[in-house]
């Protein structure tokens, strides 16, 4: 089984930390372009993030992890097996404020990006005739110096736009995170064993484990507010009128509900991070 992890860029650090929580060797300096994992049967490339889809796609490697918007630039027909839930970004066309307000009013114009594919598929699909100019990055510039009209590019806090005095126009064009992709020839076993793997760490990172104590008498309550996944352990305390419960919630509403099981009389509320997790 052949892996490709992007080498460099945002991806990077993310998807080496993503693969070590889920128990495969990284590599230890940003030097190493190959590394064997005989443990778990997986050799890992470590190429440029927007080589990946191509390698994969190729199928000279089984699977791999890129941008979603990097495989559909890339043209490849690697396929996207989940989401990873890092990485996320909107790739959307910006302007100066009023010079171009919708995707119509880039007719004979000229677009500066550097997802040159993703962006003609785009216009084309809109019915628009424009130039795209290919550019390798710092997009964002080429409107000043008189290379483009209107660019698109992938924008995550905004702040390089606003810099530039460049505003958004449009729905964006996509929604885009890391994904995992792989070749439609894959090696079954190994792939579904990443796919596993991935999904559990993923998943893991959606929950927190909770515990607390709560009065007998307010079990019901309280695990109505912390339902679990099957079913809470409730377990019993040496004070027969307390009761221990743990349960996995929502990371993003923890705090909401040690607030709730606070108010309703439970205390010693408790959470811990989840590493990994088969559900
Ligand atoms: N702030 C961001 N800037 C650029 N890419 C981002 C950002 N946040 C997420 N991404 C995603 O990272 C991928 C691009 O990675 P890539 O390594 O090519 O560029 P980069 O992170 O901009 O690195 P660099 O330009 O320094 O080489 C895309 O999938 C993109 O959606
Ligand atoms: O919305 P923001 O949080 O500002 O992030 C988006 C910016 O970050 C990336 O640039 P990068 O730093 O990778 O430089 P590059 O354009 O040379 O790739 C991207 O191309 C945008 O310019
Ligand atoms: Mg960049």
């Amino acid at each position: 089984m052949r892996i490709a992890v992007p080498n460099k860029g945002s991806l990077s650090e993310p998807t080496v930390e993503m693969l070590r929580e889920s128990g495969y060797r990284v590599r230890r300096d940003s030097k190493e372009l190959v590394v064997a994992d005989p443990d778990n049967g997986v050799e890992f490339f470590y190429l440029r993030p927007r080589d990946v889809a191509l390698y994969v796609g190729r199928g000279q490697v089984d699977a791999g992890v890129t941008g979603r918007d990097l495989l559909l630039d890339s043209g490849s027909t690697a396929g996207e097996v989940m989401g990873l839930g890092f990485g996320g970004s909107t790739f959307r066309f910006a302007a100066r404020a009023g010079e171009v307000s919708q995707v119509g009013d880039l007719q004979g114009r000229r677009v500066a990006t550097s997802y040159a594919t993703l962006v003609a598929d785009h216009l084309r699909g809109a019915g628009v005739d424009a130039e795209v100019v290919r550019l390798d990055g710092a997009v964002e510039t080429a409107i000043m110096l008189g290379v483009a009209d209107a660019i698109a590019d992938v924008v995550e806090t905004g702040t390089t736009l606003r810099n530039q005095g460049l505003t958004v126009f449009g729905d964006p064009i996509l929604r885009s995170e890391a994904v995992l992709i792989s070749a439609p020839d894959a090696d079954a076993r190994g792939l579904d064993v990443l796919h596993r793997r991935l999904t559990g760490v993923v998943r893991a990172r959606e929950y927190v484990m909770l515990d607390y104590d709560c009065p007998v008498t307010l079990v019901d309550q309280a695990v109505e507010l912390t339902p679990g996944l099957e079913s809470p352990t409730v377990a019993a305390l040496h004070d027969t009128e307390w009761t221990a419960v743990r349960a996995m919630v929502p990371r993003g509403r923890t705090n909401q509900i040690m607030d709730e099981l606070y108010d309703l009389g439970a205390r010693a509320i408790l959470v811990t991070e989840i590493t990994a997790c088969r559900l």
